[in-house]
């Protein structure tokens, strides 16, 4: 009892008086927002570091007169500081140059930085970005660079490869679409230089989503021009299997395994990409992708060409990895690595057992929560599950969305999302990474995280463009030796954990391989689960009923037929007996 009150009362508080500052000034109060903090607009001010966002809010179109800029490169010294990164760092220690922005917490690194620019204005002046997309970004609402887009920009506009890590919703999609469609410079149909011809820039990420969103932020900058931007999918691989189609095309964006098959098929060749994107760089480099990454990084085999990774979590192989793919890279790193954003509220709620989730998450939604609200499952069943029981529980605009779903279905599920006639989505890995559904302001991990990384991608749909959010995570018994972990990360985001978390031993990179990796049932509701074998039972009862009277009957007509008398009922035999 004593055990089960102190994990059930093991919530992680976010220590609002410790960050005073920052709470009120990423807070935009809202009545009646659960989520309301208080606002104090005597005290406008906040850590740099922390604000991400800064840029776009107030910068005054300057260029940065950071102190640390003045000094000589060689001796600024680097901020991120991070263990995890040791090898990597050593092995790319010569020859580089360091160049930290402590203001900001953005670290830099590798030779020949470019100087960060903190306003489209100033990037315009010194790159001549096309009037077109220049125009575009107000139009499309974006008045400031981020502290990614700062950095990113003019370094991928000097033409240099690069690895860049950036918390989730910071604005890393701009930060290599912008200076790609500024570099091409304008669509190919409208050039005369035929050696041009092919497409010229590819950027890949994992899921068709993502793909698609990336697709409609492409779109974004290129209104008022005839780019010819296209999101690979089977209809587009085979209207540009077509090379007279193909070489009028400005950029693709694809899932991996789309692009592959039609590489293969050799209905795609890739010799004139003169820029490579990979958005969620190390879910790319993973295993299940890195044969096809291989194969299109083989087939852009322009000698010019400019490569560069994003993602908001870059563990050390992958970066590596990432690093081995690059030419003289730059790597820029914002905020701490696998870190979120503090402007997300985070949480760990005890429930004992798999069972009792259901029970917990009813009582959640039975409390004012803000819509639209992410759950995350472990598996598309359980996901389909988790929906259909919250539907049959009475809560309302409840909508579901994995991997194992129609096209139709999932683009139907993605735009209820956005137009926010979805005020639940159960979900799975699917939607965890890059999914930028602005308004979503809770996120329940229902099923625990398989990683830490996971953790920092799922929580991080919500606290997106500067706008709070909150992020509770449910965790049972068999979820326990994985807490350290994820206590950490809250801890980094600077958040408390109560203390008999952070005494939990730090389970082994051996063990955090099978963290969240349990085995659960396929169905959320054990008790449904026997409704339903109950309903199938009495089903088949009643059906093998009917096929013996059946049977019956026919042998009954047989046997009239042999002796020319009427079967005697069953009744009448009863009787007769
Ligand atoms: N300069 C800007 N000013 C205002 N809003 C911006 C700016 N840049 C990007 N945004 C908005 O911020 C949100 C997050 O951007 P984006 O999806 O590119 O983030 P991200 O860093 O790629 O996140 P993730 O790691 O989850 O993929 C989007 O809604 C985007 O429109």
């Amino acid at each position: 009892m004593e055990a089960f009150q102190l994990l059930s009362s093991g919530g992680v508080r976010f220590n609002k008086s410790k960050f005073e500052k920052d709470v009120r000034l990423f807070t935009k109060t809202k009545p009646g927002s659960r989520l309301t903090l208080k606002d104090d607009a005597s005290s406008n001010e906040m850590p740099a570091e922390l604000d991400f966002f800064k840029y776009a809010r107030n910068a005054t179109g300057k260029r940065k007169q950071d102190s640390s800029s003045q000094q000589p490169l060689e001796k600024r010294r680097r901020v991120d500081e991070e263990s995890e990164d040791e090898g990597i760092e050593n092995s790319h220690e010569q020859g580089t140059t360091e160049r930290p922005t402590e203001k900001h917490r953005v670290t830099s690194k590798g030779t020949d930085i470019p100087e960060s620019l903190e306003s489209f204005e100033a990037i315009h002046e010194e790159y001549r970005l096309p009037t077109h997309i220049y125009q575009n970004l107000s139009k499309s609402g974006y008045h400031y660079p981020t502290s990614i887009q700062s950095h990113a920009i003019p370094i991928l506009l000097k033409s240099r490869d690069l690895a860049a890590i950036s918390p989730t919703g910071t604005g890393k999609t701009l930060s290599y679409l912008l200076p790609v469609m500024s570099a091409l410079q304008a669509p190919i149909s409208s050039m005369k230089d035929a050696s041009e011809l092919g497409v010229r820039a590819l950027v890949i990420a994992p899921t068709r989503e993502l793909a698609h969103q990336i697709h409609n932020e492409c779109l974004k900058l290129a209104q008022g021009r005839k780019w010819r931007t296209v999101l690979f999918s089977k209809a587009t691989a085979s209207t540009l299997a077509d090379k007279n189609v193909r070489n009028k095309i400005d950029i693709i964006i694809s899932t991996p395994l789309r692009l592959v098959a039609s590489l293969q098929s050799g209905t795609l060749d890739l010799k004139n990409v003169r820029h490579l994107i990979l958005d969620e760089a190390d879910r790319l480099l993973d295993a299940e992708f890195s044969a096809q990454i291989e194969e299109i990084v083989t087939a852009c085999s322009h000698p010019n060409i400019q490569k560069a990774v994003f993602s908001a979590t870059l563990p050390a192989g992958a970066e590596k990895t990432a690093i081995e793919m690059l030419r003289n890279p730059i790597r820029i790193v914002v905020g701490l690595k696998d870190t979120p954003l503090p402007l997300i509220l985070q949480s760990l709620t005890y429930v004992a057992d798999d069972q009792s989730k259901l029970p917990s998450l009813l009582t959640y939604f039975a409390q004012p929560y803000s819509p639209p609200v992410l759950v995350f499952t472990s598996t598309q069943p359980r996901a389909s599950s988790l929906a259909e029981e919250l539907t049959l529980h009475g809560i309302p605009n409840v909508d579901c969305l994995h991997a194992g779903m129609t096209k139709k279905e999932r683009d139907d599920a993605v735009s209820r999302m956005r137009q926010g006639q979805s005020w639940i989505l159960v979900s799975t890995e699917v939607m965890a990474r890059g999914m930028d559904f602005k308004g979503v302001r809770e996120v329940i991990n229902y099923d625990f995280p398989t990683s830490v990384q996971s953790y920092v991608h799922r929580i991080g749909r919500t606290g997106r463009a500067g706008r709070e959010g909150k992020a509770v995570t449910f965790f049972t018994d068999e979820d326990a030796p994985f807490l350290k972990s994820i206590a950490n990360v809250i801890l980094q985001a600077g958040q408390t954990v109560p203390d008999w978390i952070i005494k939990l031993p730090k389970p082994s990179r051996m063990k955090r391989r099978v963290m969240g990796k349990v085995k659960r049932p396929e169905v959320v509701n054990d008790a449904r689960k026997i409704g339903r074998q109950d309903a199938v039972k009495r089903r088949e009862m009643i059906a093998g009923s009917k096929r013996r009277k059946a049977k019956a009957a026919v042998q009954a007509d047989k046997q009239s037929g042999q002796d020319g008398t009427r079967p005697a009922t069953t009744a009448e035999a009863d009787n007769s007996s």
